[in-house]
């Protein structure tokens, strides 16, 4: 049970963004960080394995061919949190993760009660009657979050989810990502810039540059002083904090 990446292509505009992209398996229950500078084509990776983008190559989840789904059927098994939240006008919180979940099939009462369960897990039981608009942005993304977990898709995608959060939300949020991989077996891909956040709640680190992968593995072997210089001109290390843990220190600048 996985979710399958070979000899991918997708084109944007008149540009080949990822040429051919093969990456090993990801595994039910496991947590990834895709990581790379700007523009080295992490959105579009996940735009196209969430159906966004049109692609061509092997993109299986579970042995399922994701493009031989309906649009319905993907959406279901594929979740996206985006990079910019759609503005969801008059709506409350609590109105738009129920109009999401009837619309997927639930019935009222399991919806409310998955509802209830995943505002309360977030701590954002306090914005359930909150009209959308008069969120913060790190709020709505949050509220997107809750949106996407209790949707309960078996891929989670997420792009550059911690963009509006501040640290308790970044640990809230990358906390209920391993929780859910952990007691659901879901498969977690994030597009992260914060390496310590992807050192914090991920198992394995895919570098693109340039839509090529050039870096796949556990995040300590990943990320190498060479690497880091190569991928984003920059002095880097990875050292233990005084509690044992990964930190990632930036040093300076590669300089010609
Ligand atoms: N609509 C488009 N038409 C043509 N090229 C595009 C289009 N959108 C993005 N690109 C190009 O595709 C490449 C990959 O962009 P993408 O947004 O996937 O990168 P990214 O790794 O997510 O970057 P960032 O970290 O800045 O969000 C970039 O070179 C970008 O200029």
């Amino acid at each position: 049970m996985s979710l399958q990446i070979n000899d991918l292509q997708v084109i944007r505009g008149y540009t080949r963004i990822i040429d051919g992209l093969d990456l090993a398996p990801l595994p039910a229950g496991s947590v990834t960080a895709l990581i790379g500078p700007n523009g080295a084509g992490k959105s579009t990776l996940i735009h196209a394995i969430a159906g966004l983008l049109p692609a061509r190559g092997q993109l299986s989840l579970h042995g399922q061919p994701l493009a031989a789904l309906s649009p319905v059927a993907r959406s279901r098994l594929v979740g996206l949190l985006p990079q910019t939240l759609p503005q969801a006008a008059g709506l409350t919180v609590y109105e738009l993760l129920l109009g999401g979940l009837l619309t997927g099939g639930l019935s009222r009462a399991e919806a409310e009660a998955r509802i209830e369960h995943y505002l309360a897990s977030l701590q954002l039981t306090p914005l359930a009657m909150r009209p959308l608009a008069t969120l913060s942005g790190g709020q709505r993304q949050m509220v997107a979050l809750a949106q996407l977990l209790a949707r309960q898709p078996a891929l989670l995608l997420l792009d550059e989810p911690n963009s509006a959060l501040d640290l308790h939300w970044q640990l809230a949020l990358v906390e209920a990502i391993r929780n859910d991989a952990r007691e659901r077996g879901s498969i977690a891909l994030l597009a992260l810039h914060d390496l310590n956040l992807a050192l914090r709640c991920c198992e394995r680190l895919i570098v693109l540059d340039g839509g090529q992968c050039v870096a796949d593995g556990p995040p300590l072997s990943v990320l190498s002083p060479a690497l880091l210089a190569q991928v984003y001109g920059i002095h880097g290390r990875v050292e233990a904090c005084s509690q044992g843990r990964p930190i990632f220190v930036l040093d300076q600048l590669v300089r010609a």
